[in-house]
């Protein structure tokens, strides 16, 4: 078995929680609460803010041209694809996409970047990828799942929402991802698999609260007060 496969395997529980969310199922259903997906566009914008930035770290860590190249086009791919999902969602609540941008991150979201970040300013690459791995993987599965179980149409609210994380090219972004640290995992030592291991369950776990943190609308204590921008 190949070391991403056995990730997925360890990591079951965490990706059939998600697939059960109802934020998730509400995808799925057409039927989610205006302000969560408001919650959920605001926090999320950031998130792909810091996605690429950590694509940059991981960059400057790459030792070969191919994996270079590899980060650039995901970096491209955030920056000109990711926003469509995000302008299904603004246009189902009517609101401009502008408008949810800039704000602070709801503690959820901030821990996940912080994760992130975490493994990349100090760890190896492989660490990098064990963290970021969980993004592409659980939303193409998401996509996969829910076109499978509803087959929307196109008059479906989240038809462009669940097409696009289905698409060829979110498989081809995991698999590529999966492809590059199964390569990374064939030379480390045990302790550097536990560490990869570790980041890579703390992500999926970050990624179903991310979804309960929408749907929640989870906030700081006592925000709301003071709008500070971290
Ligand atoms: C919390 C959160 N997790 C995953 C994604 C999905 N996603 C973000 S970047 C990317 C491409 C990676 O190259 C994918 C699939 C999201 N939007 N928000």
């Amino acid at each position: 078995m190949t070391f991403t496969n056995q990730l997925r395997k360890e990591n079951d529980d965490i990706f059939q929680l998600i697939f059960e969310h109802p934020f998730v199922e509400g995808i799925g259903k057409g039927d989610i609460a205006k302000s969560a997906i408001e919650h959920y566009v605001k926090a999320d914008f950031e998130y792909l803010n810091a996605f690429m930035k950590i694509y940059g770290l991981a960059l400057a860590k790459s030792t070969s041209r191919k994996d270079i190249m590899y980060f650039h086009d995901k970096i491209s791919f955030i920056l000109h694809d990711e926003i469509h999902p995000h302008h299904n969602f603004c246009d189902y609540i009517g609101v401009g996409y502008e408008s949810l941008q800039g704000h602070s991150l709801p503690p959820t979201a901030d821990h996940y970047i912080k994760h992130m970040m975490y493994h990349a300013q100090l760890g190896t690459l492989g660490e990098i990828l064990g963290a970021l791995l969980p993004c592409p993987w659980t939303y193409l599965e998401i996509g996969k799942e829910l076109m499978e179980k509803y087959q929307p149409k196109e008059d479906h609210p989240f038809y462009q929402w669940i097409r696009f994380y289905a698409d060829s090219r979110v498989e081809n972004t995991t698999n590529d991802m999966r492809m590059l640290l199964d390569r990374y995992a064939e030379h480390i030592s045990p302790d550097e698999k536990l560490r990869i291991k570790d980041a890579f369950r703390k992500s999926c776990q970050l990624e179903l609260k991310f979804w309960e943190m929408a749907y929640s609308l989870e906030q700081w204590p006592s925000d709301g007060k003071q709008a500070i921008h971290s």
